[in-house]
């Protein structure tokens, strides 16, 4: 399976497109967040939106959400199909009612299932999206009663949503075969809704080597030599994972 990142940048990054990927295994290729600059990254790798088999979401936030609107409008009346979108059964209902609707809605066209081909995930259970993508959901920490899934794909490749510092989990997950961990990463403190690099920095030497940085400000060319055996994620490289 590779991963390649269409942006790797923070909500608010502006040399960086928003932290968004595509996975890519036999063929099939899997958008792994949507945000609001995806329709330009996509563009810029030299894809359309039809050229993709699905989209997985992690939460709602505008960089992982944000350009939903256009590929749902762009399937409809360019392409005349409704997307795939994997989604964990508690998302469904938020993304819906406090994202999508007000921009989609028109006539008799009503709902999410109108402009997407809906697959529920369940947290904790494994699904096959397509033969050597499978992912398995875990609900992380983010924001206080805002849900967030981080994803681990094929029992060894965790990605994580915007989550905190959470040294037990990446240790959990490390004992239990994930041999690659994607984090998002805040570079300067304070974290609050995300790891911080200084954080990150704590990790068992064992784990950060696992570890590459994703999701990260501006400035992060200043923060290279400061990162351990951790290395920053490039936009628009790929990674065999
Ligand atoms: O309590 C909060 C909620 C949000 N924020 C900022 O808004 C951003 C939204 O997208 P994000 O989750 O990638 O990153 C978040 C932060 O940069 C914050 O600093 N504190
Ligand atoms: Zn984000
Ligand atoms: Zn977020």
């Amino acid at each position: 399976m590779q991963i390649t990142m269409l942006g790797t940048g923070s909500a608010f990054a502006k040399r960086y497109y928003n932290n968004n990927a595509l996975i890519e295994a036999g063929g099939f290729r899997l958008l792994l967040d949507c945000g609001i600059t995806l329709p330009q990254a996509l563009h810029e790798a030299g894809l359309d939106f039809a050229d993709l088999d699905g989209v997985l979401i992690s939460h709602i936030h505008g960089d992982h959400v944000g350009g939903l609107e256009e590929y749902a409008f762009q399937m409809l009346f360019k392409h005349q199909r409704r997307p795939v979108l994997y989604i964990a059964e508690s998302l469904i209902e938020p993304l819906w009612e406090h994202t999508l609707k007000g921009g989609l809605t028109q006539g008799n066209l009503t709902k999410l299932s109108d402009f997407f081909e809906v697959r529920p995930l369940t947290p904790g259970v494994t699904a096959e999206l397509a033969p050597g993508i499978q992912v398995e959901p875990i609900q992380t920490k983010h924001i206080e009663g805002k849900i967030s899934y981080s994803f681990r794909f094929n029992r060894r490749f965790f990605y994580t949503a915007d989550m905190v510092y959470d040294a037990p989990l990446l240790d959990k997950l490390v004992q239990d075969g994930v041999e690659r961990i994607f984090h998002d990463c805040q570079l300067e403190p304070p974290g609050v809704v995300h790891a911080t690099l200084d954080e990150l920095l704590q990790l068992p030497e064992a784990i950060q080597q696992k570890v590459s940085l994703m999701h990260y400000g501006d400035a992060m060319e200043q923060h290279r030599s400061r990162s351990g055996p951790m290395q920053f994620v490039e936009q628009r490289k790929t990674y065999e994972v």
